[in-house]
């Protein structure tokens, strides 16, 4: 029955492998050089239609109104484009990504939201289509929609797939938050580091905005610091999460486990977290609908 036809969908994090602020625009937005890519964590999204034409998300977030979420506005948008009635949505959400964390997951959600109903309303955008509606809603939705690491330029919306290793990390939150506005709008923040070529930038680059997020938040800069010591750490995106690679899921589950047990004897703050994964370079979403693709063509479930 078409009308209850369900969907579950992963909303991956991502993380900014490296960062660097070129220049500005004139309408204010920064200009970014940056690697992304995916991780095999985050968050998940369930999709049921309706009789009606509603479309409901729960749970809501806190903090965030129901019209103002990334995927109450993704479906509206969406809905905007077609030129069909199409059934309303029951959504829910399975959150598990710090938000304001720098790992996307507001955007992620947003892009999930638009490949699902793109596939549940039988639409056929195209993915070229969903990352233009999709950069209204943020500079971090096309990479989602797009579902390839890359290469980012412009805001991040001119993507390239980029040959990224696929390492394991270690991802500490620590709490506290910074506001993406409040980072790019600092009058410390470097914004003319130097262009440089995407084959430079896999060998190694760094983050702009670890100078003013330490400023902000010194407690970043301590993740930062006591991450370093045990491999090349980095912020991810404007923060609040740091990130660090490891060759095996040993050595990234061996300093998990010493930042769990830190927290566990107040060595340090119990509003820190912590989780480790997998970095890959098609994203979570992309593997899912590409699964959903081949059982639907050779009638495998
Ligand atoms: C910096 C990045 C890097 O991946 O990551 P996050 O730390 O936010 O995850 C993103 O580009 C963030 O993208 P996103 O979180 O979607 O930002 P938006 O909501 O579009 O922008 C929030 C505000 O930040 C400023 N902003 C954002 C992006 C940019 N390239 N230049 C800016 O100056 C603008 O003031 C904007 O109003
Ligand atoms: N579905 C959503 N999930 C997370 N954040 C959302 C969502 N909808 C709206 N937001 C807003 O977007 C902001 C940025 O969230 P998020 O994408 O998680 O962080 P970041 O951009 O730092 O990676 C949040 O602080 C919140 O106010």
């Amino acid at each position: 029955m078409t009308g209850h036809a369900a969907l579950t969908l992963p909303a991956p994090a991502k993380l900014n492998r490296m960062l660097h602020i070129v220049g500005k625009r004139p309408d204010g937005y920064h200009e970014l050089q940056t690697l992304f890519q995916f991780l095999d964590h985050g968050d998940t999204l369930h999709f049921r239609l309706r009789d009606d034409d509603a479309i409901t998300l729960s749970p809501q977030i806190e903090g965030v109104s129901h019209a103002d979420n990334l995927i109450v506005r993704a479906a509206h948008l969406l809905k905007g484009v077609v030129d069909r009635p199409v059934p309303g949505v029951e959504i829910t959400l399975d959150k598990k990504l710090p938000m304001g964390g720098g790992l996307g997951g507001g955007s992620s959600n947003a892009a999930t939201t638009l490949l699902a109903l793109d596939h549940l309303w039988q639409l056929g955008l195209g993915t070229d289509h969903m990352a233009t509606l999709g950069l209204t809603l943020g500079a971090d939705v096309p990479v989602f929609v797009r579902g390839f690491s890359a290469w980012g330029e412009g805001v991040g919306e001119r993507l390239i797939p980029a040959p990224l290793k696929t390492p394991w990390f270690v991802v500490v939150h620590p709490g506290a938050s910074v506001s993406t506005a409040g980072v790019f709008g600092h009058p410390q923040l470097t914004r003319d580091t130097p262009l440089i070529s995407m084959s430079r930038a896999l060998q190694g680059g760094h983050n702009d905005c670890e100078a003013v997020v330490r400023r902000l938040e010194p407690e970043i800069g301590e993740v930062i610091d006591l991450l370093r010591k045990y491999g090349p750490a980095m912020l991810t995106g404007t923060g609040a999460c740091v990130f660090c690679p490891f060759e095996s899921e040993t050595s990234a589950l061996e300093l998990e486990r010493e930042i769990l047990y830190g927290i566990a004897r107040h060595a340090y703050p119990d509003r820190w977290s912590v989780f480790r994964a997998r970095g890959c370079n098609i994203s979570p979403l992309h593997q899912a609908l590409n699964k959903l693709r081949v059982s639907s063509d050779t009638g495998v479930s």
